[in-house]
């Protein structure tokens, strides 16, 4: 009689690599007894101290955006390859792995999430503050109301040419970082007025209040979306910065990188 192996099965024949997403020990142990697989384990930190690792720079709700970040990474770090087929594993319901999909490794159709946090100028770990701070502010709004938010990150130096102070510069001569907890309060209390903030590489507040002026036009926003998503996305094509953008009108949180829209994240998700 026919099983629900039989199947089911086909999701496993032929598999290059299993990724498990956020296993459990003993979930994990269980994979070493099996021949002649790879097993990558993918997470925000690796307190398994599993051996082959790629990290999650958020816990993406949204499991395809988890997926694709989880391979997009393997495929950055070698540890698979372009064509491979793969079984990834994660918890859609609850904490434990409760679902399983197969997906085929393609080099061609990235979507630049892993790039947008490894790979660019500003450190992996302000990047992920920044879009966790975003997610935060647009999550709560100020006073319940919906607030928009402007983040430029990385290439500040490029970034402060191209662009001019709307008001007073309170970040003027101080020596703040995004991550500390008395910045994150700034920065929710600034983000009621005009202009976006600018962040070095490392993180460091150079400015609140910059009006962008930047000179690449025509990037593609979402339809609803004006000039704040715009000159965002713009300056993103002049330098080598990267934009999160909390919107007002839809509440989404969106990041952009050399023009494109990389990620886009619902805060109340989360
Ligand atoms: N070039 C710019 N540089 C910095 N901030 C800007 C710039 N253009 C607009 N903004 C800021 O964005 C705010 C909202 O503008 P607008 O409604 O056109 O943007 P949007 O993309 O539709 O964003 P939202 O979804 O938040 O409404 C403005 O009040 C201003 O504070
Ligand atoms: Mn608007």
């Amino acid at each position: 009689m026919a099983g629900l192996d039989d199947v089911f099965g086909d999701i496993f024949s032929n598999v290059d690599a299993v990724m498990l997403f956020g296993p459990s020990g003993s979930y994990y142990e269980r994979f070493a007894t099996i021949d002649d697989i790879d097993v990558i384990v993918v997470g925000t930190e690796n307190d398994l101290g599993a051996d082959v690792f790629v990290e999650l720079p958020l816990e993406f709700d949204e499991v395809g955006e988890r997926i694709s970040f989880g391979v997009e990474g393997g495929l950055e770090q070698g540890v698979i390859e372009g064509g491979d087929e793969l079984v990834c594993a994660t918890s859609v319901f609850d904490d434990e792995i409760d679902t399983v999909s197969r997906v085929r490794a393609s080099a061609d159709d990235r979507t630049g999430i892993y790039d947008l946090f490894a790979k660019s100028r500003a450190e992996p770990e302000v990047i992920k503050a920044v879009v966790e701070l975003a997610i935060e502010l647009g999550k709560k709004g100020q006073k319940g109301k919906p607030v928009g938010a402007l983040f430029i990150v990385g290439d500040a130096g490029k970034v402060m040419n191209k662009s001019r102070p709307l008001s007073y510069n309170p970040f003027e001569k101080s020596h703040v970082h995004v991550g500390d907890p008395i910045v994150n309060v700034m920065l929710k209390e600034f983000s009621r007025l005009d202009g976006a903030f600018v962040i070095s590489d490392a993180g460091k507040l150079v400015s609140a209040y910059r009006y962008l002026e930047p000179s690449a036009e025509g990037v593609d926003i979402p339809k609803g979306l004006g000039a704040r998503h715009m000159a965002g996305g713009a300056i993103t094509r002049d330098t080598n910065a990267i934009a999160v953008v909390l919107s007002e009108s839809d509440g989404l949180v969106r990041a952009f990188k050399a023009g494109e829209l990389i990620l886009e994240v619902d805060p109340e998700a989360y």
